[in-house]
């Protein structure tokens, strides 16, 4: 090994531009830390003409070759983000004995499994604090600092920009797609915001943090998803007159069978009173919640995407992989033995509310109860809404107890038949009773 820690960063956009601008900023502080200068040996871009001076870096440093500057690097950081060429590029580096640091969630979604294997076999260190939830050290707890312990439940908001924009719309009634220009002007959604509004962001994250709470594989393909676009100015104000607040949800439970375990993850808008914790979680600021069978519930909280926030977690990865790169150590492997199922949607269980315009007249509620109660879904509170005279019709919010998917399903098929009802406005779960 050289004087130095040679490092190779691929992408300087967002988190790579702040990740160069620390690393040439703070230079003594990183070589105390590690106990040898880290030094940045290339930078792979697209782009090489675009001015990169904020970095601090030598203009000469940038390359499009990635290729070569992976093979050349005891650590490459990866931050350009996309499946290819990120994922040939890390496994070249692992093969190259390059540890290797990435924030690329979508790739670890689906390939993280080949990526850990392949960091094994060849004795170098994966690590990707970054990938959930920006700043906040979740993955190393959940790796390291839980290791003893059982985890039965991971719930929380792990993606800034649908919480920045859910938020905005409960404080101003704004459009989705007005505030959506907003987040991606502060740099919190992804260069393609489908990722974000849709969900699948949060996907890719919730499959990361299921496999490492539960020590089994989960991916990106195992979590049921709703985004939020559907999610209209009408449902947060109806959520607001019952007193809670809608929020983005990425959801991982164990399941008991009846003697065998199942894993049960999904990411879904969703109903949750105002007085949660998770509720008052506001802007781009991502909280997740960890139950466990010995130390109870932990809450991290902190920013959970930006620039420098993102790239204090890519930062701590590079000291700590630095470090056993001087001293020769490795940090903890994946610890992945179970082989759990997932449980299918339509067999998961929470409370709904459902919103619902009906023929304003005497019996409707008694009517509408039966339907619900013939599905043996029980309701758990129904109040009216809007008296609207001008075309009889009244609305009606509804919250269920507990019920499979799958029975919610056929109340809503069921409702929508009813000569009663208008309209079925909005179906939504309802976590944290
Ligand atoms: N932004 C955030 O808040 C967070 C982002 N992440 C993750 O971090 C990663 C980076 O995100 P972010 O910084 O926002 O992304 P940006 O789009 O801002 O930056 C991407 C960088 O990668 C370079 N790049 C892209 N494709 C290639 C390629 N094929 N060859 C060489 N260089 C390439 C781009 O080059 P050029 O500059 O020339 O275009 C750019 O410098 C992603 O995986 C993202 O999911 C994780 C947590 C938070
Ligand atoms: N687009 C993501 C960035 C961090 O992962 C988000 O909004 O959370």
């Amino acid at each position: 090994m050289s004087e130095s820690v040679r490092i190779a960063l691929l992408g300087c956009g967002v988190v790579g531009g702040a990740v160069a601008r620390r690393l040439s900023e703070a230079k003594d502080e990183f070589a105390a830390r590690v106990g040898r200068p880290l030094e940045i040996v290339g930078v792979a871009v697209r782009d090489t003409g675009k001015d990169r001076s904020e970095t601090g870096l030598d203009a000469s440093l940038f390359t499009t070759d990635a290729e070569t500057l992976v093979t050349e690097a005891d650590l490459v950081i990866e931050l350009m983000g996309g499946m290819e060429p990120a994922k040939s590029l890390l496994q070249k580096a692992i093969e190259s004995g390059a540890s290797v640091i990435t924030a690329n969630k979508a790739l670890l979604g689906q390939h993280g499994a080949e990526l850990y294997e392949l960091a094994e076999e060849h004795g170098v260190d994966l690590y990707y604090e970054a990938a959930v939830a920006g700043a906040i050290p979740l993955i190393r707890p959940l790796r390291v600092s839980l290791a003893g312990d059982s985890v039965h439940r991971v719930m929380g908001i792990v993606n800034g920009t649908t919480n920045f924009i859910l938020d905005k719309m409960d404080r101003t009634g704004a459009q989705l797609a007005d505030v959506l220009a907003e987040a991606q002007e502060l740099g919190y959604a992804e260069a393609d915001p489908t990722a974000d509004v849709e969900g699948h962001d949060a996907q890719a994250k919730a499959a990361i943090l299921a496999s490492l709470a539960f020590h089994t594989r989960v991916r990106t393909c195992d979590v049921h998803v709703e985004g939020i676009m559907g999610v209209t100015a009408d449902d947060i104000r109806a959520a607001r007159r019952i007193g809670c607040v809608i929020k983005l949800l990425a959801i991982a439970e164990l399941v008991d069978k009846g003697g065998s375990q199942a894993v049960n993850v999904r990411v879904h808008p969703t109903l949750i009173d105002r007085s949660h914790p998770l509720a008052s979680v506001r802007e781009a600021f991502n909280a997740v919640f960890v139950e466990t069978q010995m130390a109870g519930e932990l809450m991290f909280y902190g920013p959970g995407a930006g620039g420098d926030p993102t790239a204090s977690a890519v930062l701590g990865d590079v000291v700590q992989a630095a470090r056993h790169k001087v001293t020769g150590g490795r940090g903890p492997g994946e610890l992945s033995y179970a082989n759990l199922p997932i449980e299918p949607i339509g067999a998961s269980k929470t409370a709904y509310f459902i919103r619902l315009d009906v023929e304003d007249k005497p019996g409707v509620l008694a009517n509408i109860a039966k339907t619900i109660g013939e599905q043996g879904v029980s309701i758990e509170s129904m109040r009216q809404g809007v008296r609207r005279s001008q075309d009889g019709l009244a609305t009606l919010h509804l919250i269920t107890h507990r019920s499979s998917e799958a029975d919610l399903a056929d109340v809503v098929e069921r409702l929508k038949a009813s000569e009663d009802v208008r309209e079925v406005g909005s179906v939504l779960r309802v976590e944290g009773e």
